[in-house]
């Protein structure tokens, strides 16, 4: 009688029946035939993912022998344990910060000082203006972390990515509607805003408890959503819920996107993803109300043609609701990521309400902080306020450029606490060649200390860490160059004389000024922050005088610590009207 040959293969063993004189395999046999069948499938599953591990273990072991030898030829403070230089500047007993740590490297080891955040991590810090520029526009990759801060917190988009390559058309096509269109609008908003905040805060400020950060948080939130998603945004019902959910996320967000694996096994990061969740759909629930208001404008529009519609139909839609072109839905479908599925409806429009609200909020605040500081500077704008819109009664937009003791407060502001202490970026793929004969390798995070250099005496004189806007000032001598001012003499009489102004210098020109970037992933709305403070200033100083609250007089002094401002205090204010 003829054995059951066990076939080698599943196809083999389902053809042997068909075969002429085969024997048909008894239930044990088939069974033994599929026991060791599935034995050899795992086998070799088993071996090609380990084939398939070991390859990629291969691969992050010579990445990291690379970074190790291209990180030790650049200089540094000797590694102190395998787990890096953490621990020196994470707030143990000294209490030293990072900055703080950076300062101390920096002076010891020059402008270009690496340190090991642990045994993968490599950070290099970056001090000299002329390098910083160099760096800016070769690392054009943001750090991984960044991008899983908005992606966690307002699902995938194509802006704030880590990646320059996904990023690079998102840019562009914000920057257009931000400059575009948008510069047109900011003139009507302000005032609003001014009145919509006052309502707001009034009942705040009555009970003597207002504090400088909380209401410039509305007064960004209200400036950037009236601008972004039209001045609707002002009257819309939910607008406090968003701001007070906007703000709830932003406390949270990094904390949970340090985890590389989400915590799903944590409650708080279940109560953190149904804020967002909320978030999104009040968005969406707006963005719904701005459609229907348009297909309700469109309608006058056809009908009537006039004036007012052109008007309320921009009214109900801001940047990313009329797109450059009112007819244009595929811009609103772009803004809205539905030209790409991947990416999440108003996606976009939330990562970019947070970081303007945030970093916009940041510097109001300061702003506001310096002017109760210094009541003569205060009066100083007004008294520039009234001149120029006495010079031009119909309130243009280019006059806020006129406003230039304005303008220099809001660049000092900004440059003596910008929005972060550090600007991070890295090359993901390619390493950095800098013309300093460094190499960085890529991966590498690289950082610039902002608050260090903005604050440093060989880029901004013996002053550096002073509050004075004057050094964005000059006098303009007849038939000669600017000269720089360098303190408050001499600005009384130049103000009032009618037509001798000062000359603002380009806070660009000194490459050491970066409170929004610079180079490849620059700020996008570095002018439209500018402007909207700008108007808003210009409104809130013309209607109201700002002063301390009685009693607070203690809590406006700002606290330095190693010449660097860690934070700036928020004195309780209260706005009193002029013409009172
Ligand atoms: C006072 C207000 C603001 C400050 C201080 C500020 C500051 C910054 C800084 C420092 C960066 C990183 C730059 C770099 O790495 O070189 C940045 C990026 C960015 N900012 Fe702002 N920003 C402000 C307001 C705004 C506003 C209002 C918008 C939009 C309406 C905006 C849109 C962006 C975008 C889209 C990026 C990311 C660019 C990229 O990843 O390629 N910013 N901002």
């Amino acid at each position: 009688m003829k054995s059951c040959e066990a076939p080698y293969t599943l196809l083999g063993f389902l053809l042997q029946k068909d075969q002429p004189g085969s024997r048909t395999c008894s239930v044990e046999e088939g069974f033994h035939f599929f026991r060791d069948y599935a034995i050899r499938v795992i086998n070799i599953l088993l071996w090609v993912s380990l084939i398939l591990v070991t390859g990629l273990l291969l691969r992050k072991v010579t990445r990291l022998l690379r970074l190790w030898e291209k990180g030790r030829k650049i200089p540094g403070p000797p590694c102190p344990s395998f787990y890096g230089h953490v621990k020196l500047f994470s707030g143990g007993k000294s209490g030293e910060t990072l900055t703080d740590f950076l300062s101390k490297s920096h002076e010891q080891y020059g402008s270009i000082v690496r340190l090991w955040l642990g045994p993968t991590q490599l950070l290099v810090s970056v001090k000299d203006p002329s390098i910083i520029k160099e760096v800016l526009v070769k690392a054009e990759d943001r750090l991984p972390l960044t991008g899983r801060v908005f992606r966690l917190a307002f699902g995938y988009s194509n802006l704030f990515v880590p990646s320059f390559e996904k990023v690079r058309k998102r840019r562009e096509s914000l920057a257009i509607q931000l400059n575009g269109r948008l510069i047109e609008r900011a003139n009507a908003i302000s005032s609003k805003v001014v009145d919509f905040v006052m309502q707001k805060i009034d009942p705040v400020m009555s009970k003597g408890i207002l504090d400088c950060r909380s209401v410039s948080q509305h007064m960004a939130f209200s400036i950037l959503g009236a601008t972004l998603l039209g001045d609707g945004f002002l009257s819309w019902s939910n607008a406090t819920v968003y701001e007070e959910l906007l703000m709830m996320i932003a406390k949270d967000a990094s904390l949970w996107a340090s985890y590389k694996v989400p915590p799903f096994w944590k409650r708080g990061f279940w109560r953190y993803q149904i804020l967002c969740k909320r978030l999104k759909c009040l968005t969406q629930d707006f963005i719904r109300h701005c459609r229907q208001n348009y297909k309700l404008f469109s309608l006058m529009d056809r009908n009537s043609h006039g004036a007012t519609a052109t008007v309320g139909r921009d009214t109900a839609f801001g940047v990313f609701c009329t797109g450059l072109d009112m007819e244009d839905e595929s811009l609103l479908d772009e803004f809205n990521g539905h030209n790409d599925a991947k990416e999440e409806p108003c996606g976009n429009i939330m990562g970019v309400m947070f970081h303007g609200c945030l970093t916009t909020a940041g510097l109001i605040s300061d702003i506001l902080t310096r002017l109760v500081m210094h009541p003569e500077l205060q009066e100083k704008i007004y008294s520039e306020i009234v001149m120029v819109k006495k010079r031009s009664p119909k309130s243009e937009l280019e006059d806020v450029y006129k406003m230039y003791f304005l303008l220099a407060t809001v660049y000092e502001s900004a440059r003596l606490l910008p929005a972060g202490p550090l600007l991070k970026r890295c090359s993901l793929k390619h390493d950095l060649n800098l013309q300093e004969g460094i190499a960085i390798p890529a991966g590498a995070i690289m950082v610039v200390p902002v608050q260090l250099v903005q604050m440093d005496g060989s880029n901004w004189g013996s002053d550096a860490n002073q509050f004075n806007p004057y050094r964005f000032l000059s006098k303009a001598e007849q038939g000669s160059d600017s000269v720089p001012l360098s303190s408050f003499a001499g600005v009384e009489e130049k103000l009032n004389a009618a037509n001798s102004p000062f000359v603002l210098n380009d806070p660009n020109a000194n490459s050491a000024f970066l409170p929004f970037g610079s180079g490849t992933r620059a700020c996008v709305g570095q002018k439209i922050a500018i402007l909207g403070i700008m108007m808003l200033f210009a409104s809130l100083l013309e209607q109201y005088e700002i002063k301390l609250q009685p009693g607070s007089e203690n809590d406006a002094e700002p606290m330095m610590k190693n010449c660097v401002l860690p934070l700036l205090p928020s004195p309780k204010i209260i706005f009193v009207r002029r013409n009172d």
